[in-house]
């Protein structure tokens, strides 16, 4: 590898990095807002804006004000926006049931979305937590274990629920064995061919997910409980390639790995083992951590931003999940 490169003075690094245009012609790696996918938060009814407090800068949205969201992502070029329900604590149930309700929240949302503006992406989460009383992705046991096939049974109804709103690509997120090749099956069935899969494969149990709990109200539910019997162990790398290697023999379009920052590691071993498109998620606390250090003045917001962002594409992510993707957009084409 390095029995090319002439020693020093013949070579000197600093030549390369001397001015911008240089600089420009010999970057290996970008980012684009073509590699942005924007998670949202949605609402039940009308004229509706609430702020999470853990994550500056993002909003819970009924649909008439998530319209122009929509409509900017499409004129900055974002190419997907991901959708994540605010359910009415009355609706949530021990079986999360309100998850595969075809006239609930999401589906009436999906098809809105795409029929107003069809040609942004539409992604969905295929999960239970948003929907169950105790906080949890799947059916409980009665010792508090969570069930896997009879969770993927009822993830299957509600995959089959957004497919039939029209959504392009269904995201199950809940981490049950099986869970991929159940709806892939199920998708064909129902003549769904065109849905894709972006399957959270590799998604550990990790605490980098609090400020979203905040965000669905799901954390009041879960209480101390964790989701460890069920999301990876956060010392694991090998566990991630066979979990992406099961994924996609069960017909994911799309793997992800999350959270992002601290793993990306396991992008790169997934990247380089698959070379399938590969996506990570830059979770609400990792969104936390650089929004509260840019508030206090401790980091330069936009830098960061965008540092943290091409870190992923470097990785080897082909996109990432991102809460600055609106602000990350629009930064891209001031830049021109
Ligand atoms: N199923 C989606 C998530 O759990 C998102 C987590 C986060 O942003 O912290
Ligand atoms: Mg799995």
């Amino acid at each position: 590898m390095s029995t090319h490169i002439a020693p020093y003075p013949l070579s000197r690094p600093r030549r390369l990095r001397r001015d911008v245009f240089t600089r420009n012609l010999v970057r290996e790696h970008h980012l684009t807002t073509h590699d942005l996918i924007y998670p949202v938060f949605v609402l039940e009814g009308e004229g509706r804006r609430e702020a999470v407090a853990s994550m500056p800068g993002v909003e819970r949205l009924s649909l008439d004000l998530l319209l122009p969201v929509a409509r900017e992502c499409v004129e900055l070029g974002i190419p997907v926006m991901a959708l994540f329900p605010v359910i009415d604590p009355a609706l949530k149930t021990p079986d999360g049931s309100e998850a595969w309700n075809p006239d609930g929240l999401i589906p009436r949302v999906v098809a809105r979305l795409k029929a107003e503006l069809p040609e942004l992406g539409i992604m969905t989460d295929v999960a239970l937590d948003p929907y169950t009383s105790h906080g949890q992705d799947g059916l409980l046991d009665g010792q508090n274990y969570i069930i896997n096939d009879a969770t993927v049974e009822v993830l299957v109804r509600q995959a089959l629920a957004q497919a039939a709103a029209g959504v392009d690509i269904v995201a199950p997120s809940d981490m049950m064995d099986g869970r991929i090749g159940a709806i892939r099956q199920a998708l064909e069935a129902h003549g769904h061919v065109h849905t894709r899969i972006m399957a959270y494969s590799a998604k550990y149990a990790s605490a980098f997910y609090g400020p979203f709990r905040d965000a669905v109200g799901s954390s009041a539910n879960l209480g101390k409980a964790d989701k460890k019997v069920y999301q990876m162990d956060p010392g694991n790398t090998d566990e991630a390639l066979r979990e992406v290697a099961l994924d996609l023999a069960e017909g994911a379009d799309m793997v992800m790995v999350k959270p992002g920052m601290p793993y990306l590691d396991v992008v790169r071993r997934v990247k380089e083992e698959f070379k399938a498109p590969t996506f990570a998620y830059q979770v609400s606390g990792e969104y936390a951590m650089l929004k509260a250090a840019a508030q206090n003045g401790w980091l330069d917001h936009d830098a960061v931003m965008m540092e943290s962002l091409l870190a992923f594409k470097r990785a080897g992510a082909d996109g990432v999940l991102t809460y600055f993707a609106r602000d990350a957009a629009r930064l891209l084409r001031q830049q021109g």
